[in-house]
């Protein structure tokens, strides 16, 4: 795509850009894409230097209910979860490793929240202040396209005001969605489960994606007792068959979690008491104190107005966009999850930021979707994923070696926990090239960071190889496999090497 003109408007509409939606991909292209020198205020700012007046609709500056999502995007929230649910292993081996006075830990749930709202409400507050310093004029309300070039914000108090602009940016994001079984609306989505009053004893969580298995293991962490329905034979589908067995066979030594494949719920009644019951399509009964339906999002676009300015959405409500992030309609574009690529944070980042480069600083950014690391945040059994799966790798290459070890982490000597650790590297034979690793266990999703690096940069196995261990560490397994699994040959695989 060729560069287009830095703020070519010339006062023909009231904005060179607005952006609907400032989650984790609006703020950063509205940020990029605006600011002269004269409202460079901060460090953070220094790189947007391109120039486009613009504007930014957000639903809301501050998080929780209705909207839930606010100014900056909420993914931090499942961060500080992640981390409270984790010392209670922590506390556990500690003491078998003779420290003492914490034998019988509780937590206090609602210090907890407190402390985690506050957070999010500062962080919310800083993204405001970083928009405001880059000089993006901020709109709290909801925004509907009118037409290709005017946008209709609608403010907290219900007024309507109709904004002109040459260009538009969609970066709405998604909303859970909800099989519509009986009693769906006695469940809660993923929303809710940050602004809970109170742990449940019991929670039944519904789906076998990455909400549901992470919500899983948050809530099992804080002390809960789980149930996990997923209405095929395993959990995250998309991931290394071998993680996702080795994960299921780690979740089902922990004492609070059920894992339960092909069951799928049927209905939910409420009890007399209050409490739930849950009737699976087998005729299955559960009792929960709470429901999490972790069944996917929805791109939230029902109410966007794309028809009006002749945008085109896909079934399932996603706007298919060229590799530039442009929508059909040539001053229109899209990104984050609304447009159904790779639904992760620093993926919506980069692509605001390779549109803002691309259409207002002159330069040819197409954002790259190849080698992006991600991670399940399973407790202590995390996943940290790049490249391809088995699978795949075989279906492109045909001749692919696999290096695969399983290991009791050493922390684990002592603790007594019976836990493993997983780690697979994936080869194509031909070039040598790492095209998939895949890790299962603690500190999962900090190792992958980096190995990330390296297989973008192309790395092979005997770089792997030639890179020498960092001792003692888990991550250290990674440079230390030297005899394959197995190999494919021809797409078949080898019983013997
Ligand atoms: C529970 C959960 C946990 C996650 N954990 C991780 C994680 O650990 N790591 C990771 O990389 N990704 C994670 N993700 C995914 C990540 O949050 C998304 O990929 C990312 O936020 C997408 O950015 P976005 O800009 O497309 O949308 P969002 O960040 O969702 O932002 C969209 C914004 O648009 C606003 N909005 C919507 N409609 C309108 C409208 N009409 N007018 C004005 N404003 C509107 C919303 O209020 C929202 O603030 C998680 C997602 C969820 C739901
Ligand atoms: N750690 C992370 O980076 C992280 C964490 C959370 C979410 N995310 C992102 O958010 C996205 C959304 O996560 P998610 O877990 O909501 O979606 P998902 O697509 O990963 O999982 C949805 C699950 O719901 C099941 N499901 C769908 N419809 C159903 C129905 N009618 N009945 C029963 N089950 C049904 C699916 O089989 C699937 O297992 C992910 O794709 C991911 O990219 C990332």
């Amino acid at each position: 795509m060729s560069a287009m003109l830095r703020g070519s408007n010339k006062g023909k509409y009231m904005y060179d850009l607005i952006v609907i939606g400032g989650g984790s991909g609006g703020v950063r292209g509205s940020r990029i894409a605006n600011v002269d020198e004269e409202t460079l205020v901060t460090d953070d700012t220094k790189a947007a230097t391109h120039g486009a007046k613009v504007a930014l609709i957000e639903a809301s500056m501050h998080h929780g209910p209705p909207h839930y999502a606010a100014i900056g995007g909420t993914c931090v929230n499942v961060g500080l979860m992640v981390y409270g649910s984790l010392f209670s292993h922590d506390l556990h081996a500690a003491q078998q490793y003779g420290w003492s006075g914490i034998s019988n830990p509780t937590h206090d749930w609602s210090t907890f929240m407190e402390k985690k709202d506050k957070e999010i409400s500062r962080l919310n507050g800083i993204y405001g202040r970083i928009l405001g310093n880059a000089g993006v004029e901020t709109f709290e309300g909801i925004g509907r396209l009118k037409s290709a070039h005017e946008v209709v914000l609608t403010g907290p108090d219900g007024k309507e005001e109709v904004l002109t602009t040459e260009r538009v940016l969609i970066s709405v994001g998604g909303w859970p969605f909800k099989p519509s079984i009986e009693g769906a609306d006695l469940a809660i989505t993923s929303n809710e489960i940050f602004y809970l009053k109170e742990r449940p004893d019991r929670l039944v969580v519904v789906g076998g994606g990455y909400i549901a298995v992470e919500f899983a293991m948050i809530m099992a962490g804080f002390g809960s007792k789980v149930t996990l329905m997923y209405r095929r034979d395993l959990f995250l589908r998309g991931f290394d068959d071998d993680v996702r067995q080795h994960l299921a066979d780690e979740m089902s030594k922990l004492d609070n979690i059920d894992l339960q494949f092909n069951t799928n719920p049927a209905k939910i009644e409420k009890n007399p008491d209050e409490t739930l019951k849950i009737t699976t399509e087998a005729g299955d009964e559960v009792e929960a104190d709470c429901v999490l339906m972790a069944t996917g999002r929805t791109p939230k676009t029902e109410d966007l107005g794309l028809d009006l300015a002749g945008v085109e959405v896909r079934k399932d409500g996603s706007i298919p966009v060229d590799e530039y992030s442009k929508t059909n309609v040539d001053t229109i574009f899209a990104i984050g999850d609304v447009t159904d690529r790779i639904q992760l944070t620093p993926v919506a980042l980069m692509e605001g930021h390779c549109f803002a480069d691309t259409v207002y600083g002159g330069m040819d950014r197409k954002p790259d979707h190849e080698y992006v690391p991600s991670a399940v945040f399973a407790g202590k059994n995390e996943i940290g994923s790049c490249g391809q799966t088995e699978e795949q790798a075989v279906e492109e290459y045909k001749d692919v070696t696999v290096f695969k070890s399983t290991f009791k982490p050493m922390l684990h000597t002592l603790t007594g926990v019976d836990t493993k650790m997983l780690m697979k590297i994936i080869v194509a034979s031909e070039s040598d090239r790492v095209v998939g690793v895949h890790i299962c266990g603690e500190h999962a999703a900090e190792m992958i960071q980096s190995v990330a690096i390296a297989m973008k940069m192309g790395a092979t196995k005997k770089d792997f190889d030639s890179t020498v261990g960092l001792h003692p560490s888990s991550a250290e397994e990674l440079v230390t496999m030297r005899s394959p699994a197995y190999r494919y040959v021809d797409g078949k695989k080898e019983a013997k090497l």
